[in-house]
């Protein structure tokens, strides 16, 4: 008798192959945030999880943030982190530590893709262009450096994937006066995947993915439509942090990405267990035709 655990393993290769051909060259943007950057076994997890992604065909793209790293990074120095409405407040000095921070990170992030054996290229949203943005205001108020995209020229980015490159993208961009401007991750994420016509976006993050009921945890909604996500914003479903998170998605949508995943970076590979698998980890967002499989009930 062939043992159990054997017949299992083979089953969720089995189970990963209708993906494997579905997703074949197909661009998947990675927004890669939270807690799982700054774990080192959870990053390299993500890591390897994505370069498998790209060794079996697909066309990953990761983007990243580096929220906490700065804060290390501007308390280091002797200055305070201060935030508006959830807004980094970025004058020159900050500006300046956030873009070497997230240099650094990026580049870290390159050695851990080379060394597994794929080729990275990391880039800011500065090269070739990619990310043209202007000052974004908190409720009129000015913040600083902080940058709302206007344009994406993602024409770097299809001639590292045509080169067979992984592009590693930070969020700094900067505006017609090449003044520089910290992006929000998530927001910079989004803009690419449209830009590039991305198959997926998927966002790791520190949450789960969308709850029915905030307060109750045994409420996932595994895969939600369109109008479904909406009209959870519009009814009051979601609160907090989670209402632009949810609006980035339904835009992705919107404009033109199939799907967008809610993943929970924290789970070690999560990212391999929501797109090889039926049923997923987190919340599947779907074009109104997309085709349901599992609902909340499941
Ligand atoms: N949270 C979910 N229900 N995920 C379903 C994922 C289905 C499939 N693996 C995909 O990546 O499209």
């Amino acid at each position: 008798m062939v043992n159990q655990k054997y017949l299992d393993k083979a089953e969720t290769l089995i189970e990963a192959l209708p993906y494997i051909q579905r997703f074949n060259r197909k661009i998947v943007v990675v927004k890669y945030g939270g807690s799982a950057m700054l774990d080192e076994e959870l990053k390299a997890n993500v890591i390897k999880d994505v370069v498998l992604l790209k060794l079996i065909g697909f066309k990953p793209i990761i983007v990243h943030g580096g929220g906490k790293e700065i804060s290390r990074w501007v308390n280091k120095v002797g200055m305070e982190p201060r935030f508006i409405n959830g807004l980094r407040v970025t004058d020159k000095d900050t500006m300046e530590i956030a873009e070497m921070v997230l240099a650094k990170v990026n580049k870290e992030l390159v050695t851990l893709v080379e060394s597994l054996g794929v080729q990275a290229v990391g880039i800011s949203g500065k090269d070739g262009g990619l990310l043209q943005c202007h000052k974004k205001l908190s409720n009129g108020e000015d913040i600083g450096y902080v940058g709302d995209i206007e344009k994406v020229n993602p024409k770097v980015l299809q001639d590292l994937l045509e080169r067979d490159f992984l592009p590693i993208v930070f969020p700094i961009g900067y505006d017609t006066n090449f003044d520089s401007y910290n992006i929000n991750a998530d927001d910079a994420a989004c803009a690419i995947a449209e830009a590039v016509h991305a198959e997926k976006l998927v966002f790791l993050s520190d949450i789960e993915g969308v709850y029915k009921d905030k307060d109750d945890p045994n409420t996932l909604i595994s895969e939600l439509h369109v109008h479904e996500a909406e009209k959870l914003i519009s009814e009051g479903y979601v609160g907090g942090g989670m209402i632009p998170k949810l609006q980035n998605c339904i835009d992705a949508i919107e404009e033109g990405v199939n799907r967008v995943h809610i993943l929970d970076g924290r789970i070690p590979h999560s990212l391999l267990l929501e797109i090889f698998t039926n049923k997923g980890i987190g919340t599947a967002i779907l074009r109104e035709d997309g085709e349901k499989y599992y609902d909340e009930h499941e």
